[in-house]
């Protein structure tokens, strides 16, 4: 069994824990009270003058433990979108990451960006708990779903008003996006059965993207120059997790990592 089969037996099983019709009944009249943000619109709006940062708030990880032991998701957010953020992905999974959906509903009620609920995303009662508690987009990992689930999800997310990035690592899982025609994709050097980052196979898979879509470079970034290198291979987002949460403050890291960017750009 991979890491990634192991989490999505856990997803499952914490799954048909909560759900229930009256939750749900619950979930949707919540739902209504959020108006969904664009949150590919926010990034095609940034990368017109800046590296279109999605910056992600989150406390552990599968692969590296606890990255950050203060955590208060308010704060982070608001020092993220001080320090140049275009989005914000907030992790919601809580065994393997120690998130939750009330650290996204805080974040996303602290700043005006577009939040993505960072899940893992199985089923549509997820799409609707996402909107509820305030995100405004969700994550398909393609490696995670079947075609004809993939379909039903991002069918699930339209109706929500929630946009789709759309996840993959490879060639192959890149065929199976594009036939769904998203709008965002997301390339991401970890391999999520091994862990392994590598950033050179994400560099080559680039030219494949379309050039009208948001194309996400997700994982392994903690420097300008990664930033400069992933820009230069055809990347025009860029999805920054760990470097930014081991700062005493993320915003401020950001905000220095942009800086080159800027410069140059004057
Ligand atoms: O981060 C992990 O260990 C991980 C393990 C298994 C599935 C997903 C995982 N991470 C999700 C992500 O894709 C990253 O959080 C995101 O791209 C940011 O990456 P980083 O900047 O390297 O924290």
């Amino acid at each position: 069994m991979t890491h990634l089969d192991r989490i999505l037996v856990q997803t499952r099983i914490a799954l048909s824990q909560r759900r229930s019709p009256d939750r749900l009944r619950e979930l949707e009249r919540m739902a209504a009270d959020h108006t969904p943000r664009g949150f590919a619109a926010a990034l095609r709006t940034a990368a017109k003058t800046r590296p279109a940062v999605i910056a992600e708030l989150k406390k552990a990880s599968p692969s590296k433990g606890l990255i950050r032991p203060e955590f208060d998701p308010a704060w982070l957010a608001q020092s993220l979108e001080r320090g140049g953020a275009a989005c914000l992905s907030v992790l919601t999974d809580e065994p393997f990451f120690q998130g939750s959906l009330r650290n996204l509903e805080i974040a996303s009620q602290s700043v005006k960006l577009p939040c993505l609920r960072k899940d893992f995303i199985v089923d549509e009662f997820q799409i609707v708990e996402a909107r509820a508690h305030r995100a405004d987009a969700i994550l398909l990992i393609v490696a995670a779903l079947t075609d004809a689930e993939l379909k039903t999800l991002r069918a699930a997310a339209k109706a929500a008003e929630l946009d789709v990035l759309c996840e993959v690592h490879d060639r192959e899982e890149l065929a199976r996006a594009l036939d769904l025609g998203c709008e965002m994709f997301g390339v991401n050097s970890r391999n999520l059965r091994t862990f392994e980052v590598n950033t050179a196979e994400a560099e080559k898979l680039a030219e494949l993207l379309p050039a009208d879509a948001v194309r996400v470079a997700e994982s392994g970034i903690g420097s300008a120059a990664d930033i400069q290198r992933m820009t230069a291979a055809g990347y025009n987002a860029f999805l920054i997790g760990e470097s930014l949460m081991r700062k005493d403050d993320p915003g401020d890291a950001l905000a220095a990592l942009l800086k080159p960017q800027l410069v140059a750009a004057e």
